[in-house]
C-alpha cells in the first residue's frame, strides 16, 4: 500500500536518489503555520495552489466558553492573529476561532473529507500521521519543507523504510485502540518505527472505526515512524460519503487498489496478539513506559522515576491523581466521548480530584456530543465542558497546575513538564481517565464496567 501511493506521486528522482514527491494537501495551524505563509510572502513566493492548502486554530486558542482571540497564553494571541492575515493574505481556507469547523487540525480534516484514501497530506505538526487512518500517506514536517510544499506542490524526500504491524485476535472489552498503541510502544519502544513507513493490519485493525484507527495511526509519531496508515475498506467510504470536501463519486479503482497484495514484502513485519492487550497506562516519561493498569512499575531509567515520583515496584491501580483530561487529537472525538461518559453516566468524579476538563476535538464533535446530551452526563460527573482545541495536550504557556500534580490523561505524550512545568503525565484511554476520575486513582474502567452491569 505504500508504495502504491508513493509511486503514484513520484514526479522525479534526483541524481542523488531523492525522489520529488507530489502534496496533495497541506495543513497549517497558527503555531507554525504564520511563520511558513509570512517567510513565503516575504521571499515573494505565493501558495501555487491555495485550494488545496488549509488552517486551523487549535493550539494556542483559549478553550474556556465565550472565548475570542485573548489566549492565556503570554503573547499567544499574536499567532492567531498572524495566522489570520497571512491565511487571507494567501488565499487559503482558514477555519478561524469563532468558524462553526474549528476543532484541532487532525480532527478537523478528517471530519470534512479533507483528507482521502490514496492522497499525500502534510502539516507541520507531527501527528499528522493520524490522518492516515482514512488510507491516505500523511506525515508530520517542518516549516520549512511546508513553505516548499506550498510553493512547488512537491517534496523532495528519500523513500522511507516500510513496516507492518499486524494486530491478530480481538480486543477484549474495555481495551481500545489506544492500548493497542501503548502496548505497540511498550514491547517495541518509541523509536521501534524510525525510518518507516508503518501500515497497521490485520483482523483487530480492521474491526476498528475510523475514529478508533484514528486513534493508532495518531501514536505512530510516539514510535518515531514518518507514518502510520490503514488500507481504506468500507468503513473508509461509509465514513467519508456526504463529507464537505470528499468526492460525490469516490474514485473507486484506485482506492480499491491500495490494499497491500498479498505476498508483499516488509522491510520489517511485527505481529501482536490483541486478545493479550490489557487497559495500559504509562508510569513514565516516554510513551513507552506503559504497562497494563494492573501491572507494577518496571524498572526505568532513574530520572523517570525520580520525575514522576513513582518507584519500581509501585502498582499503578490506586496511584492517587490530581487532574483528569479528556481531550486531544489522539482520543477526543465523538465515539471517545460517548466510551467515556459510558462509565461516568450516574456517578461522580472523587472529591480528591481537583480538576476535570472535556475538551472536545472540534466544534463539530461539540456540538453532536450535546445533540446526544453526553455534556450534561461529562457536567453531572463533575466534569468541565469546554470549547475545542489542543488544551491541557500540551503546555502553551496558560493553564496548568502546580508542580509534581498528577494527571490522567487521554493525550498522546508524556514528556517532562509536556502539560506544564513539573507536571506528572499518565497517558491512557477515555476509559482509563473516566474511571480514574471516579476513583481519585488510576483504575482499570472494566473494574466499574462490571460494577454497572450487575
Ligand atoms: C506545536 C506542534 C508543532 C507540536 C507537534 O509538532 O506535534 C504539537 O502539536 C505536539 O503535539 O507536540
Ligand atoms: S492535540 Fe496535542 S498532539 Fe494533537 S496536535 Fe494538539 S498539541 Fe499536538
Amino acid at each position: 500500500m505504500f508504495a502504491k501511493i508513493w509511486d503514484a506521486h513520484v514526479t522525479a528522482t534526483t541524481a542523488a536518489g531523492a525522489d520529488l514527491v507530489a502534496i496533495d494537501r497541506v495543513f497549517l495551524h497558527e503555531r507554525t503555520g504564520a511563520s511558513a505563509l509570512k517567510s513565503m510572502a516575504a521571499s515573494g513566493r505565493p501558495v501555487i495552489d491555495p485550494a488545496r492548502v488549509f488552517a486551523v486554530m487549535d493550539h494556542i486558542v483559549d478553550t474556556r466558553p465565550g472565548r475570542g482571540d485573548q489566549t492565556l497564553m503570554q503573547g499567544g494571541q499574536g499567532f492567531i492573529t498572524e495566522t489570520r492575515a497571512a491565511a487571507l493574505a494567501a488565499g487559503i481556507t482558514l477555519f478561524d476561532v469563532t468558524d462553526a469547523d474549528q476543532g484541532i487540525t487532525h480532527v478537523v480534516s478528517p471530519e470534512l473529507g479533507i483528507v482521502l484514501p490514496g492522497c499525500t497530506l502534510v502539516a507541520p505538526d507531527s501527528h499528522t500521521c493520524t490522518q492516515g487512518a482514512l488510507g491516505a500517506l500523511a506525515w508530520g514536517i517542518g516549516s520549512s519543507e511546508a513553505e516548499h510544499a506550498m510553493a512547488t506542490g512537491v517534496l523532495r524526500l528519500m523513500r522511507p523504510k516500510t513496516m507492518r504491524v499486524t494486530f491478530t485476535g480481538t480486543l477484549p472489552k474495555g481495551v481500545t485502540a489506544k492500548d493497542m498503541a501503548l502496548t505497540l510502544l511498550a514491547r517495541h519502544g518509541a523509536g521501534g518505527g524510525a525510518g518507516h513507513a508503518v501500515e497497521f493490519a490485520g483482523p483487530a485493525v480492521e474491526a476498528l472505526d475510523i475514529e478508533a484507527r484514528m486513534t493508532l495511526c495518531n501514536m505512530a509519531t510516539e514510535f518515531a515512524a514518518m507514518a502510520g496508515f490503514v488500507a481504506p475498506d468500507a468503513k473508509t467510504y461509509a465514513y467519508l460519503a456526504g463529507r464537505r470536501y470528499a468526492p460525490a463519486a469516490f474514485d473507486a479503482p484506485y482506492w480499491a487498489d491500495l490494499k497491500t497484495d498479498d505476498g508483499a514484502v516488509f522491510d520489517a513485519e511485527i505481529v501482536i496478539d490483541a486478545s493479550e492487550i490489557r487497559p495500559m497506562v504509562t508510569w513514565g516519561t516516554s510513551p513507552e513506559h506503559a504497562v497494563p493498569v494492573g501491572a507494577a512499575v518496571p524498572q526505568g531509567p532513574q530520572r523517570a522515576h525520580d520525575y514522576i515520583g513513582l518507584e519500581p515496584g509501585a502498582t499503578m491501580a490506586g496511584t492517587p491523581i490530581d487532574v483528569a483530561f479528556i481531550g486531544s487529537c489522539t482520543n477526543a472525538r465523538l465515539s471517545d466521548l460517548r466510551r467515556a461518559a459510558d462509565i461516568l453516566r450516574g456517578r461522580h468524579i472523587a472529591p480528591s480530584i481537583k480538576t476535570a476538563l472535556v475538551v472536545p476535538g472540534s466544534m463539530a464533535v461539540k456540538r453532536a456530543a450535546e445533540g446526544e446530551g453526553l455534556d450534561k452526563v461529562f457536567e453531572a460527573a463533575g466534569f468541565e465542558w469546554r470549547m475545542s482545541g489542543c488544551s491541557l495536550c500540551f503546555f502553551a504557556g496558560g493553564e496548568s497546575f502546580p508542580a509534581g500534580s498528577r494527571t490522567i490523561s487521554s493525550t498522546n505524550r508524556n514528556f517532562e513538564g509536556r502539560q506544564g512545568p513539573g507536571i506528572r503525565t499518565h497517558i491512557a484511554s477515555p476509559e482509563v481517565v473516566a474511571a480514574s476520575a471516579v476513583m481519585g486513582a488510576i483504575t482499570d474502567p472494566r473494574d466499574l464496567m462490571a460494577e454497572a452491569a450487575q
